[in-house]
């Protein structure tokens, strides 16, 4: 986004959402089709890929890599594998923009690969911590560096090789777990990484379904370097994270009647449904079903008054990305909710309980964010201007509490809901918002 360009979402107060309809493919999943897909051996087909700018970015880079990607296509993409050891150095650093998964699980891929490679990205990922992927990478012989306040660019210079190491995540971090086990592969020995709580799998079912064993013991994942990966078809199922702003704006808004089509359902993804189960909220699960080694499911949602609730601490890793839209069905329940064990949140794409507690206050809604956290008490919300700060799933969670607004909302700086939801726009005006988006200076 240029300086003085700013995309404004308005949204009109009121109505309900219905329909059938399918949200775009998941993030975290497209990302890894891309990884992994690239480094086989034979031909990968992608079908549902995300077309948004995060995902692209990660397909972008393994194009820069030498590999011949062709797509999206009507979520369609094609690549062909170059091996475990086929990529070849870049002309140019490899901009990753908004996308912080794609620089930690790629700082692990690349720095067993003999190559020198440098990793940018936007304002946003450039002050998110890194070293929390470069430290262990270095005590697995990675030459991994960052800025001296440990942010990108990361500086990927050559080593002959990777030992394996035992790593207990000092937090509970799918992108840490991925990155270091993507390293293991080209390390000599095992890798064992052992998570504090369960993070979102998919790393570990899609090197099974690309061949690679990978061997998982309570709460250790591990891997042996040196292996290779087959190139497989993958159907990437709808974002659970993308249909969370659907949960949300169909509970809280009155007369509500909507179904999610193919969302995965991952039980280290599902948290979102079992918090606003607990909540009240009425969300049928139709249609169980396995699709390529991910569970997925359509979501029937009608609307149901909700209740505070004390958030159960196991269950915030598995809804890591959803709080924003948790915080706006809070705001609509009766009562109390109070979030703790969450400080994470404090470092993605934006400080997400400081930008939620902002907007949420200037709407009226009586907020105490805490360290690790946020108290939110139940209330009627007002309309008024808040700003996303360039946050895609904060821009989209204020969108849903307009349904429940007593005046119109205005959104600043919404530009990044492409990052992880292109369409939106068009899909939440189907389902019933009255959204409409403006370039402003
Ligand atoms: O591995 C992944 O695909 C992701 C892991 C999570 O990050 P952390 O591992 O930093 O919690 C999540 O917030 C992010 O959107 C996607
Ligand atoms: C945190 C997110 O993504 P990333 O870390 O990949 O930027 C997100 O999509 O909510």
């Amino acid at each position: 986004m240029s300086l003085t360009e700013n995309l404004v979402f308005h949204v009109q107060p009121g109505g309900c959402l219905k329909g059938t309809f399918r949200v775009p493919g998941d993030k975290s999943i497209s990302h890894r089709s891309i990884m992994l897909g690239s480094l086989a051996e034979g031909i990968t087909h992608i079908t549902g890929f995300l077309e948004g700018e995060d995902s692209l970015a990660t397909l972008e880079a393994f194009q820069s890599l030498g590999v011949s990607i062709k797509g999206p296509v009507n979520s369609e993409v094609t690549i062909e594998g170059v091996g475990m050891h086929g990529l070849k150095a870049p002309d140019a650093p490899l901009d990753l923009g908004n996308s912080g998964t794609s620089m930690r699980l790629l700082s692990g891929l690349l720095a067993g690969q003999g190559l020198d490679i440098t990793l940018v990205g936007d304002s946003s990922l450039s002050g998110r911590p890194m070293r929390r992927v470069t430290e262990p990478l270095r005590l697995m012989g990675a030459q991994v560096e960052t800025t001296g306040q440990g942010t990108a660019p990361l500086v990927i210079h050559p080593v002959k090789r990777l030992k394996a190491i035992n790593y207990e995540l000092p937090v509970a971090s799918a992108q840490i777990k991925s990155c270091l086990l993507l390293a293991g592969l080209y390390a000599e020995g095992e890798t064992t990484v052992s998570e504090p709580a369960p993070t979102r799998d998919h790393t570990e079912r899609m090197l099974n379904g690309f061949g690679y064993r990978v061997r998982r013991d309570a709460n250790r994942i591990s891997v042996s370097g040196g292996g290779k990966l087959t190139a497989c078809d993958i159907d990437v199922p709808a974002d659970i994270s993308s249909a969370a702003f659907f949960l949300v704006g169909a509970t809280i808004s009155p007369g509500s009647d909507i179904v999610l089509e193919h969302v995965g359902i991952n039980p280290t993804r599902d948290g979102v449904i079992n918090i606003l189960r607990l909540m009240g909220a009425d969300i049928e699960i139709l249609n169980r079903r396995d699709v390529g080694g991910e569970p997925v499911a359509d979501l029937r949602v009608r609307s149901a008054p909700l209740h505070g609730i004390d958030i159960p601490e196991d269950q915030v890793p598995l809804a890591i990305d959803e709080f924003p839209a948790l915080f706006i069905a809070a705001a609509c329940a009766e009562g109390v909710t109070r979030l703790t064990g969450a400080e994470e949140l404090r470092v993605k794409e934006s400080d997400r309980i400081q930008v939620m507690a902002d907007g949420l206050a200037i709407l009226g809604a009586d907020v105490t964010p805490t360290p690790d956290g946020i108290v939110i008490q139940g209330g009627p919300l007002a309309g008024g201007r808040v700003n996303s700060h360039g946050d895609h799933r904060i821009a989209m969670s204020f969108a849903m509490a307009a349904l429940r607004a007593q005046g119109e909302i205005v959104i600043d700086d919404c530009s990044n809901v492409n990052t992880s939801f292109p369409g939106f726009i068009g899909l939440a005006r189907d389902a019933g918002l009255t959204i409409s988006a403006s370039e402003e200076n």
